[in-house]
């Protein structure tokens, strides 16, 4: 299909959940007009003022941009109802789903993976980008989309799009993980749970905002804290021992990345 000019025409939004109604939220706050968007969703949603929110596909004329931003079982169900349906970009935010799929599924001007994650909420989120479209004006388009969000970058090789999701898009859920382990594990030695809580999430919040500033990398950083002789190193033995934290979060990825790949494969059939 002809790739038509995109900029500030109708945006359907097409899943309203933990994701998109971040992402929304961003929009609007960062000046988008509410009055462009249409939320599609199965059930209720809490909308920003002035955006409409249907429970099927509006009669209007096509919109310029389709965001996905329902699960990607759910694709089955979307992609028939928008048959007839062209718009100029269609951005999808679906796990695993490559573009190939979506274009055969849906008919668009140019089709854009994004990978966004949960701090988008905040911008401070991470989401990485996909398209086969080198059209300057699409990917101006859905840069203008991914700034309000956080950091944004494009991914050259799509092959690659499972691993960036299970690192980036579910990383914030290994994150808030690690630092519930954290606090659990000082709570095992003793200290409040309460206490604990606010220490770990203080310490990660901390020691992150640091390395984001610091001009070495965060294993340089790690070497500050460990004095020599002293207790960090101790603890650091543990977590280097036959490379055992890398090699529990490689599993971790290499999991979420597999169940992204099958997520692919069932969208296929
Ligand atoms: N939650 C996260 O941290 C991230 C999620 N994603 C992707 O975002 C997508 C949504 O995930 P969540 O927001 O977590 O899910 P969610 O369950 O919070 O939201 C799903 C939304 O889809 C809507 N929906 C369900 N069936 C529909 C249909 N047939 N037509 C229209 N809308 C329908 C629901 O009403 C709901 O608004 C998924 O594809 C996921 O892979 C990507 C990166 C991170
Ligand atoms: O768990 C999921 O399937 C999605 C993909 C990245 C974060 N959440």
């Amino acid at each position: 299909m002809t790739a038509r000019p995109v900029g500030a025409g109708p945006l359907w939004l097409i899943g309203c959940g933990h994701m998109g109604g971040a992402m929304l939220r961003r929009w609007i706050a960062a000046g988008m007009a509410p009055s462009r968007v249409t939320v599609i969703t199965r059930g209720p949603a809490t909308v920003p003022a002035g955006v409409r929110h249907l429970t099927a596909l509006p009669l209007d004329a096509e919109p310029e941009t389709i965001v996905l931003a329902m699960k990607p079982q759910q694709l089955g169900d979307v992609a028939p109802t928008l048959q007839g349906i062209q718009p100029a970009l269609l951005v999808s935010i679906l796990a695993g789903v490559d573009s190939a799929t979506l274009a055969q599924r849906i008919a668009a001007g140019a089709v854009v993976r994004a990978m966004p994650n949960l701090p988008v909420a905040i911008g401070q989120g991470v989401t990485a980008l996909f398209s086969e479209s080198h059209d300057a004006a699409v990917r101006a388009t859905v840069e203008a989309l991914a700034a309000p969000l956080g950091h944004h970058e494009w991914i050259a090789d799509e092959s690659l799009f499972d691993a960036v999701t299970a690192l980036a898009g579910s990383g914030p859920g290994f994150v808030f993980r690690f630092i519930d382990a954290l606090a659990r594990a000082g709570e095992a030695l003793g200290i409040p749970a309460d206490q604990a809580a606010r220490f770990a999430l203080a310490t990660v919040s901390g020691s992150a905002a640091m390395a984001v500033e610091a001009d070495v990398d965060p294993a340089t950083l790690a070497d500050r804290v460990a004095s020599k002789g002293g207790s960090t190193r101790e603890g650091l033995d543990v977590l280097d021992a036959d490379g055992a934290l890398v090699t529990l979060l490689t599993r971790t990825l290499d999991a979420a990345r597999r169940r992204n790949t099958e997520m692919a494969a069932a969208a296929r059939e």
